[in-house]
């Protein structure tokens, strides 16, 4: 890893094997006033992910999904039930194959042409992932399996499928609390299908 000359590691200590990988990195780093000195910064390397965001702009609706998630009930929230995104990590699939994969398990929707919004680090301080966001139009008839998810891995997710401007409200009052819903409702309303230019564009 040579490129950026301001940063040579020296040392990869593997931390914790458990279901990702914690690593702690010791390596120089150059600051701004050109001093060396030496950092260790510890990462939690579980790949990266995919995430997209179904939606009809006939009917006025997105699909979300809605699914327990402790380490967020561990951090204050409510009842650790969190309205997302369907998502997934890539495993061995590329980021549009994932999210079809995602899509059809989670949510039990066929998508058809995908738009790729952007690509993120989503806690870059600690996760090394990084995640690629879409979006895509449905229709009630894409709808072609009952979703929830895969009970053997241990996933048993509700699909909510909610008017558009309640699920933004949602994140204005803290329903919606997962910072990738989050962003693909505010693109949405920005710059995607619920935009008010959308239509002239
Ligand atoms: N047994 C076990 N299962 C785990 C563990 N950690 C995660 N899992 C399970 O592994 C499965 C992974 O499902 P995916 O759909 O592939 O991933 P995801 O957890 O939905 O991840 C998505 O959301 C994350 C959080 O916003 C994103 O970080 C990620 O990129 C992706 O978008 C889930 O059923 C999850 O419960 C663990 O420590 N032990
Ligand atoms: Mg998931």
């Amino acid at each position: 890893m040579d490129r950026n000359p301001g940063v040579v590691v020296r040392d990869v200590e593997l931390t914790s094997r458990g279901w990702h990988v914690l690593r702690r990195t010791t390596f120089d780093y150059r600051r701004r006033d050109g001093r060396w000195e030496t950092q260790a910064r510890e990462t939690y390397d579980r790949g990266n992910g995919a995430v997209v965001l179904p939606y009809d702009t006939a009917r006025g609706c997105v699909l979300l999904t809605r699914q327990f998630r402790y380490p967020a009930y561990v951090n204050d929230h409510p009842d650790g039930m969190l309205v997302e995104a369907a998502a997934g990590l890539l495993d061995a699939d590329d980021p549009v194959a994932a999210v079809r994969r995602e899509a059809a398990e989670e949510l039990g929707v066929t998508l058809g042409p995908l738009t790729h919004v952007l690509d993120a680090y989503m806690s870059p301080g600690s996760v090394t992932e990084r995640l690629h966001f879409f979006a895509a139009p449905y229709t009630p008839a894409d709808r072609t399996g009952a979703g929830g998810g895969l009970e053997e891995e241990g996933e048993d997710i509700e699909v909510l499928e909610l008017p558009f401007a309640e699920a933004l409200a949602m994140t204005r009052d803290g329903r919606i609390a997962d910072g990738k819903t989050v962003l693909l409702l505010q693109w949405a309303a920005l710059d995607g299908p619920f935009a008010p230019a959308a239509g002239v564009r």
